[in-house]
């Protein structure tokens, strides 16, 4: 089922929510929406599903008009951070519930049912807990019978609300892993929305990324790591360090350091903001020919296969730290310890005009 969105508008009161979104989403993708709290993402959900309703613009699944379509003929399935089973059924029977209640006619059999049943729960690995009531259950098992008990009814979209959001670091990217193996097998169009970039950039085909009711950037988690559409995107995504300088005619200066800049090649001269990310930073212990930055380290932190460092600029009136990630074979090649001087030079850069200086400079 492919889902399309159309100058989709919403307020609540004098509140924009959803302003102007357009979306198409391919039938067995799985989307992401992601952004920060209050940015609009359970709202689009929730017209995507029928329970709000926008004040303009489409919501078409495969072509059609479903706007005026009723929550149940819309065939989605949902699964919510609290999503709570029936608490006097067994796991078997709340996987059952969505297919015994419908009317007769489309009503399976009892044999289908307990079939169908048992399927969805070795689906989602679980079926040796159907006679369990849900309050023997652990969250992220919880979680799993919700999704099966969403599939049950054989939904054309799957809706999931920050379906991991309850629960601990842990078990969630366990369930992010086996969520995705679940699609793969599955190819069911799903949207689900998280506040967390790291679930996104992991799970998802596609990224969207919201803010204040708006779609700042669609892409593929490597697009939208890598090429972040503005400074929004960078910020909101992952760390990042952030320098000032100057850009001109496809190049650019951090104090001495220039850099080729050919995406702004025909730019005239400006302030600019420049983003990199933590492992796209170049450390050495003496300067090696090429102008770098000096810096010294102040915290060392080993996580796993990457080090982390955080460094501050030598004589420098910006004292932000400046945090660093090298493998785990160049951090011991270069011996580093708290309070070494070190020279750091970014390998790649992204600018953007600087907000708090607009001016431009006399070229
Ligand atoms: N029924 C409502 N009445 C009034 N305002 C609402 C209503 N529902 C949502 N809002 C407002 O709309 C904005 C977007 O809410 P929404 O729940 O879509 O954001 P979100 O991105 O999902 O945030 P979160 O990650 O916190 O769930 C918020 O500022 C919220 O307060």
């Amino acid at each position: 089922m492919s889902i399309e969105i159309s100058n989709l508008s919403k307020q609540f009161g004098s509140f924009v929510a959803l302003d102007h979104i357009h979306l198409a989403i391919k039938p067995g993708e799985l989307l992401a929406l992601l952004g920060p709290s209050g940015s609009g993402k359970t709202t689009l959900l929730r017209v995507i599903a029928g329970l709000e309703t926008a004040d303009s613009g489409q919501v078409l699944f495969n072509n059609e008009d479903s706007t005026s379509k009723h929550v149940r003929d819309r065939q989605v399935g949902f699964v919510f951070q609290h999503y709570a089973l029936f608490r006097n059924m067994t796991i078997f029977e709340n996987v059952a519930f969505g297919l015994r209640v419908r009317p007769k006619k489309h009503r399976p059999t009892s044999q289908e049912i307990d079939q169908r049943v048992t399927h969805l729960l070795k689906l989602v690995q679980l079926d040796w807990l159907a006679d369990r009531y849900p309050h023997q259950l652990s969250g992220g098992q919880r979680q799993r019978i919700a999704l099966a008990r969403a599939l049950a009814v054989e939904p054309k979209v799957l809706l999931l609300d920050e379906p991991f959001g309850a629960l601990d670091a842990k078990v969630r990217k366990e369930l992010r892993a086996w969520l995705r193996k679940l699609h793969d097998d599955m190819h069911i169009t799903s949207i689900f929305v998280t506040h967390d970039q790291e679930e996104a950039l992991e799970v998802a085909d596609r990224v969207v990324v919201m803010n204040q009711g708006r779609i700042e950037q669609i892409g593929t988690p490597d697009e939208v790591y890598e090429k972040p559409a503005n400074p929004f995107i960078y910020e909101f995504l992952g760390h990042v360090n952030l320098f000032h300088g100057r850009v001109q005619r496809g190049r650019a200066w951090i104090d001495n350091i220039e850099i080729h800049a050919p995406e702004h090649a025909e730019a005239d001269a400006f302030e600019a903001i420049a983003y990199v990310r933590p492992h796209e930073i170049e450390v050495e212990r003496e300067i090696n020919g090429e102008p770098a930055l000096a810096a010294r380290v102040v915290h060392v932190l080993s996580t796993g296969r990457v080090v982390k460092l955080e460094l501050v600029r030598n004589n420098h009136q910006n004292q932000d730290t400046i945090q660093v990630e090298l493998s785990k074979e160049r951090f011991r090649a270069l011996q580093l310890a708290k309070g070494d001087k070190v020279y750091i030079r970014p390998r790649r850069l992204d600018f953007f005009p600087d907000p708090a200086n607009q001016s431009l400079l006399a070229s």
